[in-house]
């Protein structure tokens, strides 16, 4: 799949290289009266692929809900590019791309209706959306599944259609919550290689999150998210340097106080 090369035009990407891609300061956010976030601070390069790390009910899409503007946060700040989500949503939720762990895609509308549809959300004109949806949908070898309803698509195939939208507007920042939970191995591996090309080719910044320990490459950034706090923030080397650890499940197990995980994040 060649994404990225469709991808190198954005004029946000240029103007936003030496800002922060995310940027949250003291960050907290509570339901009720279960914590889900905890004085969480952090901050992503541009054009890097970081992983948030983090067991079910770490926090993770309670974040995603906070940095994609669903939720304000009652305490702390979150910036896009620089743009402060609270006091401008617009600029800043133009810079980001999303895909939500739940499937959001009408399963009774073709991969072009949705694709359409959301484009038309973005205030994005017939004309270009249709090209841009075809160039895509080219990249990833589903043009011949334009006019499909999302009903008759595999897991796999959904996911990626899920990516096309969320690339449509030309993102600089994408978030991906769960993106490969439910696929096979396959869909999996070819998802997260796509995902590393566009920020390597394409200089999209991105935050992958996930509890699978064998989704972290060895020259990531990873953020390691505990019960709502954030217990590790850098390149895997200095995490395992830090730790004393050699391997990032070795890491992972001591900075969450949990016994071995198996690679595959058996434990959740
Ligand atoms: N709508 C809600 N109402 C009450 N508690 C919630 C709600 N959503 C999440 N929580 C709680 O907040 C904490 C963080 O949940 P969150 O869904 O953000 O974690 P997560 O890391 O995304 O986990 P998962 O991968 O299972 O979705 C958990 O303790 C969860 O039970």
């Amino acid at each position: 799949m060649k994404l990225e090369s469709r991808l190198d035009e954005t004029s946000n990407r240029q103007e936003s290289a030496a800002l922060a891609a995310l940027e949250l300061t003291s960050v907290s956010y509570s339901y009720g009266q279960r914590k889900a976030l905890d004085n969480v601070s952090f901050s992503i390069e541009p054009s890097r692929f970081t992983v948030l790390l983090g067991l079910n009910g770490a926090g993770k899409t309670t974040l995603f809900s906070l940095v994609s503007h669903l939720f304000s946060p009652p305490a702390g700040r979150i910036r896009v590019f620089g743009q402060d989500i609270d006091r401008n949503p617009g600029p800043a939720l133009r810079h980001l791309g999303i895909v939500f762990q739940a499937r959001t895609l009408d399963l009774d509308l073709s991969v072009r209706q949705n694709l359409l549809y959301h484009a038309s959300l973005h205030g994005i004109g017939s004309r270009v959306a249709r090209q841009r949806i075809d160039e895509l949908l080219r990249s990833i070898d589903m043009s011949d599944r334009i006019e499909e309803k999302v009903r008759g698509l595999s897991g796999g195939q959904i996911r990626r259609v899920e990516i096309v939208r969320a690339l449509l507007h030309r993102p600089s920042l994408l978030l991906l919550d769960e993106a490969t939970v439910g696929l096979d191995i396959k869909s999996r591996a070819t998802i997260l290689r796509d995902i590393r090309a566009l920020v390597e080719h394409a200089g999209i910044s991105v935050l992958w999150a996930t509890h699978l320990i064998d989704e972290v490459g060895q020259a990531d950034q990873i953020l390691v998210l505990d019960q709502g706090k954030l217990v590790a923030d850098g390149p895997v080397s200095a995490i395992l340097a830090h730790t004393g650890t050699e391997t990032i499940n070795q890491a992972f197990s001591k900075l969450t106080g949990i016994a071995d995980m198996n690679i595959r994040g058996g434990k959740q």
